[in-house]
């Protein structure tokens, strides 16, 4: 059964307005609810700033890996939401919390990810290496042997245009050392754009690293506890009467009910 549909009501009029009074915190996805690629979803800035003008706390939530709070922070306003970065949570942001404070991660993650994971690795402290092209060289022999890093203690997996044959091989060979910790930012398997087209998401990635490795990576994305620890962890709550609302697909839907609960 899906519990999301079970906990759905359809809002009209004054169940609307019943509900919008309940609700002190309003926690929003990003890409296929507020835009699609570059595009915003029509009358989504307006909703957005509406609630945030009637006094309403806003976050933006999103497993998309591919840019900084700042660079979120951008695009909202590009768009049209009023945002600031403080308000944005997104993977790349929320996996290099979730290393530095709450695996404590001492030494090197070799990442396979973009700049933004870079960046936010490198603003959390966090050493790493690996990211952008990694041409294809030498043959098998030379593959089953390529160097690595000894500090090397994470592999990260997050959205990466980047992404071949020779970083799938570095990946298998760090994360054959079972200490080596294997964090995922998100597996969702596609990234959808404007015009209802998408393109391979970040989970394709994940899943053929956890073939070859023949383990499961630890997932960041919402709504699991991880996203949630760097998330609350940056809010200031305000307890008791907290509810809360997220517009998104049924995972996040799914994971608020959980964090209402838990702060209610
Ligand atoms: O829906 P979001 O904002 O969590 O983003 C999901 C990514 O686009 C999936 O790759
Ligand atoms: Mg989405």
């Amino acid at each position: 059964m899906n519990m999301a549909a079970s906990k759905c009501v359809r809002l009209n009029g004054e169940l609307s307005r019943r509900f919008l009074v309940s609700v002190d915190t309003v926690l929003f996805d990003c890409d296929g609810v507020l835009w699609r690629g570059d595009e915003a979803v029509q009358g989504a800035p307006e909703l957005v700033n509406e609630l945030k003008r009637s006094g309403k706390r806003v976050f933006y939530l999103t497993n998309n890996s591919t840019k900084t709070r700042a660079m979120y922070s951008d695009k909202l306003g590009r768009l049209g939401f009023s945002a600031e970065p403080g308000e944005v949570f997104g993977t790349a942001y929320c996996t290099a919390l979730y290393l530095r404070d709450t695996a404590r991660l001492r030494g090197k993650v070799f990442l396979i990810g973009g700049g933004a994971l870079s960046q936010e690795l490198a603003a959390a402290g966090i050493p790493h290496l690996g990211q952008g092209a990694d041409p294809v060289t030498g043959g098998m022999k030379d593959w089953a042997d390529l160097s690595r890093d000894p500090e090397v203690r994470a592999v990260v997996v997050g959205f990466d245009e980047n992404f071949n044959y020779m970083k799938l091989t570095r990946a298998l060979h760090y994360l054959q050392d079972p200490a080596c910790l294997f964090i995922a930012t998100n597996t969702d398997t596609r990234l959808p754009l404007e015009g209802g087209r998408a393109i391979p998401g970040t989970g394709c990635l994940v899943r053929a690293v956890e073939t070859a490795a023949h383990r499961k990576a630890q997932v960041i994305e919402n709504p699991t506890h991880s996203c949630m620890t760097a998330w609350s962890k940056n809010v200031v709550w305000i307890p008791q009467g907290l509810s809360w609302w997220a517009i998104a697909w049924t995972q996040t839907f799914r994971w608020v009910l959980r964090v209402a609960s838990a702060h209610s």
